[in-house]
């Protein structure tokens, strides 16, 4: 069944339906990695987006019960160039078009992803709309550019409520934003002792879990959208180690005095170079995000630049200089995308080690 593809300047691609057909808006965005489409579809940080995979062949190693970030994924929709009917993979139960209608989200296949993905870099991220062919795109236009995007994507993906995943070491509360299971699956790995709980949990709510340290998530949307996790942060900062990554290290610069901006297209792909400033070490690393923190807002906080991304010199890290804190713009879990960071985790938990030594030695 042939779709369509609007955007909010007016382009029109047509294309061929699949998965589930029914209309979707989002904003457009795209991600350049060459594999890991079931972890990008999974990854609740695309709440409200639709994504176009730069990569021309989509599906091919299918949809397999051990790659999902998420139970529900949260995409409004995919763009791709080709997708596959035919996986060839041991671990592929579904084809992403089985899968997408399972899960009712449309995707359009035979747009030229190519020409797509020189609109957004020109104009940068623009609202879209998946249809059938039957709409009437002055129509659909209209309504997308009238139409106002949510704004209360983390509340959407957020768990309802708190839940534990056990393990004998460090107690660490890990605050969900729209985590990505990678998360707690690297907590885990390394014998953490995790309780995972919502958005707007307080800081007092959190330190009565009596954590060593607390994680803050990836997540969807607008970091000034979650006024309750900027709350938290300037509440628990000093009280107890934090690492976060992305919304979480949007979030914490905001509650730092720092300043966050939408960039133009955003980094969303598997191989972007980032840059330890303290060792000169370069990480290739997963990312997935459309804002940023604002450089020049740094200078009068407690906070010091630690990474910065090479591709274009934006700020990729962070610590505290008063507390044990730091955070990170891109993703040291990976899932999907290559794992240089993932030592981050080690350094989190000897961070820990380290302030429970401090705190015994003054006690
Ligand atoms: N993956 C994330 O946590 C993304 C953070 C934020 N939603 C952004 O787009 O910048």
């Amino acid at each position: 069944m042939k779709a369509q593809l609007i955007l909010e300047d007016g382009t029109v691609f047509i294309g061929d339906g699949f998965g589930s057909h029914v209309d979707t808006i989002g904003e457009v965005v795209f991600n350049t990695g060459m594999t890991g489409y079931q972890e990008i579809l999974s990854d609740p940080s695309y709440c409200g987006q639709i994504v176009m995979l730069t990569y021309p062949l989509i599906g091919n190693y299918g949809i397999n019960r051990d790659d999902f970030e998420s139970i529900t994924p949260a995409v409004k929709g995919f763009i791709v160039k080709e997708v596959s009917d035919f996986p060839s993979n041991w671990r592929s139960e579904f084809t992403v078009d089985e899968y997408f209608k399972m899960k009712k989200i449309p995707g359009i296949a035979g747009i030229d992803t190519r020409k797509l993905a020189r609109i957004i870099r020109q104009h940068g991220t623009l609202k879209g709309a998946i249809c059938s062919i039957e709409n009437d795109a002055a129509e659909v236009l209209r309504n997308l550019r009238q139409t106002r995007l949510p704004i209360d994507q983390v509340r959407r993906v957020s768990t309802r409520n708190p839940y534990p995943s056990p393990g004998r070491g460090k107690r660490i509360v890990l605050v969900d934003f729209g985590m990505k299971h990678g998360i707690l699956r690297e907590l885990n790995e390394r014998g953490c002792d995790v309780v995972v709980v919502p958005y707007h949990t307080t800081a007092d709510e959190i330190l009565k879990l009596r954590p060593d340290g607390v994680m803050l998530s990836n997540g969807p949307g607008d970091p000034k959208d979650v006024p309750e996790g900027i709350q938290m942060i300037k509440d628990i900062l000093g009280k107890v180690p934090l690492f976060g990554i992305c919304l979480g290290h949007q979030l914490f610069a905001l509650a730092c005095g720092a300043d966050t901006i939408k960039m133009k297209f955003g980094h969303r792909g598997a191989n972007h170079p980032v840059k330890d400033l303290a060792t000169g070490k370069v990480s290739i690393t997963s990312q997935n995000h459309g804002y940023t923190v604002d450089e020049k807002s740094v200078k009068n906080t407690r906070l010091e630049v630690t990474h910065i991304a090479l591709n274009d010199g934006t700020v990729e890290g962070l610590k505290h200089l008063d507390f044990p804190a730091f955070t990170v713009q891109y993703h040291p879990e990976a899932s999907p995308g290559p794992e240089d960071a993932n030592g981050l985790f080690e350094q989190f938990l000897a961070m820990i080690e380290a302030e429970k030594q401090e705190v015994a030695a003054n006690a």
